[in-house]
């Protein structure tokens, strides 16, 4: 992984690639560039063995034009400013793109949870959501799992934000599990989106995504359910990775099986009967279909040069760097932009939010239907930009979409004469 590109920069750099073709002020462009406000906080956490241990903690909210702030929360050792100020503006023309009413907004906590305990991990969620108090809300802002996040995380924020708040507000926070209000088919949406995205993708472009080989990296929670319903639609898995790296059977693996070895082991690698691979090696395969699906800058310039694969689905938030992305499009490498491919997972979100805020909940099927809506007008809507507007790749067509969507917001609301 390249760590080169600031994320931050070249989130930047895609809106101004899209907003060359839209008729738009230059100052309201130059507001959508940066965030409204950074929360940056350090919090004190008692750990297990008596000592206090201090971690650095973020929340970006980067726009607000078209609803409350809404984007996950993120526990890496990677975590930056400028990382959570990209993630939170990617949220913003991701909501965007698949039209639901939210703006945009990332945290993220700088810490390896694989070095705590369960009680520790608790105890310095707790304490974020204490700072993060004054700014949620389920009209304010709503966080929700990212990477090393999920369910345990947002039922640990709802309770802390509940109890101090002295109230019941289940929609303060999405992601939660099914008993603490949470969706079904919130754990499997951004998989899902990834995987219709792939299927709209190979039939816009006249492609058979049935035997179709793929490879996949990153095996978490959005990598690893792409993988299987990819997989469920007739393509063949023939390699997919995790950070121990990657495992590669032209045959075609079983992705459930892979899982199960991951779930006992900690890591793809080791699976047997296959050949082992680097992640670079995955990321430059002859393949029909790459799914990157880990994070940020995994495919840098230098290395699109040796990409070989037909068509990119993101299932990850940036990963390709604007250089990648100049490469791939000048060697007509088809990439499917981020804020459209994984946007399933903000919009599940979504679905859980107003089913909190009805206290009506749905059917894991109809979740489902409402989300294959979403998602394959959003890809009509983009498909549509890129021949109207004629850009040179599908990210400028998604980003010409949804920065139109907010400046719409904004100018409606009467910010602009
Ligand atoms: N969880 C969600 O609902 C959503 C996640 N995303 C994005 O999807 C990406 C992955 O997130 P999750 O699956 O939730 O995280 P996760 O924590 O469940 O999984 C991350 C996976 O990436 C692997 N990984 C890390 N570094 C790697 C490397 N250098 N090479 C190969 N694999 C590597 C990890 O081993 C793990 O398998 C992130 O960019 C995240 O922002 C986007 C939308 C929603
Ligand atoms: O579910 C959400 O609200 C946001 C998920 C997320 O962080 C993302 O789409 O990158």
């Amino acid at each position: 992984m390249s760590d080169e590109a600031n994320p931050f920069e070249s989130l930047q750099e895609q809106i101004d690639d899209a907003a060359a073709y839209l008729d738009v002020d230059d100052d309201i462009i130059h507001r959508l560039k940066y965030p409204e406000r950074v929360l940056e906080t350090n919090l004190s956490v008692d750990l297990d063995d008596g000592s206090i241990e201090r971690f650095k903690a973020f929340r970006s909210e980067f726009n607000g034009d078209r609803g409350p702030y809404k984007g996950g929360i993120r526990y890496h050792p990677g975590v930056s400013r400028d990382e959570v100020k990209a993630l939170s503006g990617w949220m913003v023309y991701k909501c965007a793109v698949v039209d639901i009413p939210y703006g945009g907004g990332k945290g993220g906590i700088v810490v390896d949870p694989a070095e705590y305990s369960a009680a520790e991990l608790e105890r310095l969620t707790r304490s974020f959501a204490e700072e993060l108090r004054p700014f949620i809300g389920e009209d304010n802002d709503i966080p929700a799992p990212d990477v090393n996040t999920g369910q345990r995380e947002m039922n640990w924020i709802k309770d802390t934000y509940e109890t101090l708040e002295n109230t019941t507000e289940p929609g303060v926070v999405t992601g939660k599990s099914i008993d603490a209000g949470g969706s079904a088919g919130r754990v499997e949406a951004t998989g899902r989106s990834t995987m219709l995205t792939a299927r709209e993708a190979f039939d816009y472009l006249d492609k058979d995504i049935e035997g179709a080989s793929v490879a996949v990296q990153g095996y978490g929670n959005a990598g690893w359910i792409a993988t299987k319903l990819i997989d469920e639609l007739g393509a063949n898995i023939v390699a997919v990775s995790d950070s121990s790296g990657a495992v590669h059977d032209p045959d075609g693996l079983d992705p459930v099986a892979v899982k199960e070895f991951k779930r006992e082991t900690g890591s793809v690698s080791g699976y047997e009967g296959v050949e082992e691979l680097s992640n670079e090696e995955l990321l430059t395969m002859d393949v029909d279909l790459l799914v990157p699906a880990a994070l940020e800058n995994a495919i840098d310039g230098d290395l699109a040069a040796d990409v070989q694969a037909d068509v990119i689905v993101e299932a990850a938030n940036g990963p390709l760097t604007p250089d990648a992305d100049d490469v791939l499009t000048e060697k007509d490498v088809h990439v499917f932009p981020d804020i459209l491919a994984n946007a399933g997972g903000v919009t599940v979100s979504y679905f859980e939010w107003v089913q909190n805020r009805q206290r009506f909940y749905w059917s894991e099927e109809r979740v489902n239907e409402e989300l294959e809506v979403i998602i394959t007008d959003a890809f009509d809507n983009l498909t549509d930009a890129y021949e109207a507007f004629d850009v040179p790749n599908f990210r400028t067509a998604a980003y010409v979409v949804a920065i139109q969507r907010v400046v719409d917001a904004f100018t409606d609301n009467g910010n602009w004469p």
